[in-house]
């Protein structure tokens, strides 16, 4: 009987997911950044945490960047996500615009459309994107038809994201702060409220003309606000991250990868011992240019109720990031953090065009770069 009542009829009809077809990778050899890859897999072996934790110790010694590979996820799973938000950015802009974010209250979940950063005086941001907060009934949003229609299979993906990757992210640098393991995990727990949310953005392509306006930036030099962010791979490249020597360099995108960086919240955490590397994205080579880029990422983020206090661990002794630095975020909450960075409007909000020290909030300031 279950069949019969769940009859081809009583399904919904025009939110199919096509398949995603990725183009291919760029043939210009950039000047790509070095960075390690943690296989995950070891992750549950005997052992293999230790080892991963020592290979994460070394790799982020210089940037916060890294890949990871082997993290749960098919890429069928990870091209579904993909197709969702193609899918989304097709929807007629009105449509769009009844589930837009509220940027200028600090709130960001839902839609932002294009052209509302300016990147350089004159010149607007060409990224739509939408956000989608974590599935806890405190932070139900509307959301559009395509995403409600598809939700079981949003959920598994964000869920497994924050189950099987974060989760073991957190606990390496748990180990490598030689702190007991579940540390961070008490302050990242899914059922509690926090900023983590998946995010389906698209980078319109853009005219050469446009591009030399705008001195060839789509997003400028940021960092991010939360603990991690989590890009899954796509070939597009045009995300680029800054060396501690203060070289930009490509992030090339490895198949099966995921490229992930440290963020504000780590870096406050642990008085910058956890780097969040300023990051930018800018016109992608000649032979990837007349395409829109198409971007899924999560963001892990902190309880909003996290205090962003140093932690006392012995490794920060030991290495000399044991003292405050003035422009710490003692007394601020993780919560308070990235409501301040987006009402400001300084980065994915209603941005300006300026660079250098932008204060936010208690003092505290975010770098903001061309
Ligand atoms: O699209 C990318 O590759 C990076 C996006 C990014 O930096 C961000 O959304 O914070
Ligand atoms: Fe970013």
């Amino acid at each position: 009987m279950a069949a019969i009542a769940q009859s081809p009829a009583s399904v919904p009809t025009g939110y199919d997911i096509p398949t995603y077809n990725q183009i291919p990778e760029t043939s210009f050899d950039l000047d790509w950044a070095d960075l390690a890859t943690l296989d995950l897999s070891l992750f549950d072996q005997p052992g293999g945490k230790e080892q991963l934790a020592k290979q994460l110790f070394k790799a982020i010694q210089n940037i916060g960047f890294f890949y990871i590979t082997n993290f749960g996820l098919s890429q069928e799973d990870v091209d579904r996500q993909f197709s969702i938000g193609k899918e989304i950015f097709k929807l007629p802009i009105d449509e769009k615009l009844k589930f837009r974010a509220e940027l200028e209250k600090g709130g960001y979940n839902g839609y932002k459309p294009m052209g509302l950063r300016e990147i350089i005086p004159g010149v607007y941001d060409n990224t739509e994107i939408y956000n989608i907060p974590k599935f806890i009934p405190a932070l139900e949003i509307p959301q559009p038809g395509i995403v409600n229609h598809n939700r079981p299979i949003i959920e598994g993906f964000a869920r497994h994201i924050h189950d099987q990757i974060a989760s073991k992210l957190l606990t390496l640098f748990a180990i490598i702060l030689e702190l007991p393991e579940d540390y961070f995990l008490k302050v990242h727990r899914y059922e509690e409220k926090s900023d983590c949310h998946l995010r389906y953005m698209k980078y319109h392509q853009r005219t050469d003309e446009e591009n030399e306006k705008a001195g060839g930036i789509w997003s400028k030099g940021h960092t991010d606000f939360g603990s991690l962010t989590l890009l899954f791979r796509q070939p597009v490249a045009a995300l680029q991250v800054r060396t501690p020597e203060g070289e930009w360099k490509w992030v090339k995108p490895y198949p099966g990868s995921i490229t992930v960086n440290l963020a504000d919240s780590l870096h406050f955490l642990t008085n910058g011992f956890l780097k969040s590397s300023i990051h930018r994205v800018v016109a992608p080579p000649p032979d990837q240019r007349n395409v829109d880029r198409l971007g899924v990422l999560y963001f892990v983020r902190p309880e909003d109720s996290l205090e962003l206090r140093p932690v006392v661990s012995e490794v920060l002794n030991r290495l000399g990031y044991d003292r405050t630095t003035d422009n710490s975020a003692v007394g601020i909450t993780a919560g308070e953090w990235v409501k301040a960075r987006v009402a400001k409007g300084v980065d994915r909000g209603v941005a300006r065009s300026e660079v250098g020290d932008q204060p936010i909030i208690g003092g505290v300031v975010a770098k903001y770069y061309d």
